[in-house]
């Protein structure tokens, strides 16, 4: 193995913090349009997808583009022990910011909705091969993952698709079934 989960996690937050702001609009802008056209995407009433950070793939396209086309847009909360619970997305302003400086939606157990036909997964670096995904380190995806039964997919900037050796796989990593990127 090249590195722990731990160091890649650092290569790969740096790597995304240096990458020339042009190439990443260019990338991101391409990345919603690749999604957009997925059959799975038409089809899909109800997505979750995350409120982006600075260094992350700027998530807002997708949000616009799923309330345009009149789907229902949920993302997620952070709840005790590691669990997520899916929350409709109104306005940004309806969002309030966590201890670990993300934007979640209010919590209201009468709104959770776990169960949306398409889930955009975040990470920091997926493998093309085993359709591998290297996240934040919380657990919270791969503990959500084990029991969602609708279809994942994940959008990869040109730096986030790495060698299939570049991190070591832990037994509750969920594969993703889609990876969407810009790397030729
Ligand atoms: N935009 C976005 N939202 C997201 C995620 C994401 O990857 N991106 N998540 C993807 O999972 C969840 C939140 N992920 C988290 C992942 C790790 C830690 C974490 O490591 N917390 C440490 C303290 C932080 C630190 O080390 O300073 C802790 O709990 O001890 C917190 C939240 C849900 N929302
Ligand atoms: N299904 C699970 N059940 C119990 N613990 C889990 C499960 N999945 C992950 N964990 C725990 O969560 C920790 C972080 O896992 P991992 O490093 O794979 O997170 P990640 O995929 O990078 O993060 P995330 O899923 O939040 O994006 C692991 O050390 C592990 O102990």
């Amino acid at each position: 193995m090249t590195y722990t989960k731990r160091d890649a996690r650092q290569r790969q937050i740096a790597t995304l913090r240096v990458m020339p702001l042009a190439q990443r609009i260019a990338e991101t802008k391409t990345l919603w349009q690749q999604l957009t056209t997925l059959p799975v995407w038409r089809s899909a009433r109800t997505i979750a997808t995350t409120i982006s950070g600075d260094f992350e793939v700027d998530t807002s396209g997708v949000i616009a583009a799923a309330q345009q086309a009149g789907k229902s847009v949920l993302v997620p909360r952070t709840l005790p022990h590691r669990q997520l619970a899916f929350l409709p997305f109104t306005t940004m302003n309806a969002l309030v910011r966590s201890k670990f400086g993300i934007l979640e939606p209010p919590y209201d157990p009468a709104l959770v909705n776990n169960q949306p036909d398409l889930m955009i997964v975040p990470g920091l670096a997926y493998t093309q091969q085993s359709r591998s995904r290297l996240g934040f380190g919380g657990g919270y995806y791969d503990r959500f993952l084990t029991h969602f039964v609708g279809t994942t997919v994940a959008l990869a900037l040109s730096v986030q698709i790495r060698p299939e050796d570049d991190w070591p796989r832990d037994t509750f990593d969920v594969p993703l079934q889609h990876i969407i990127t810009t790397k030729h």
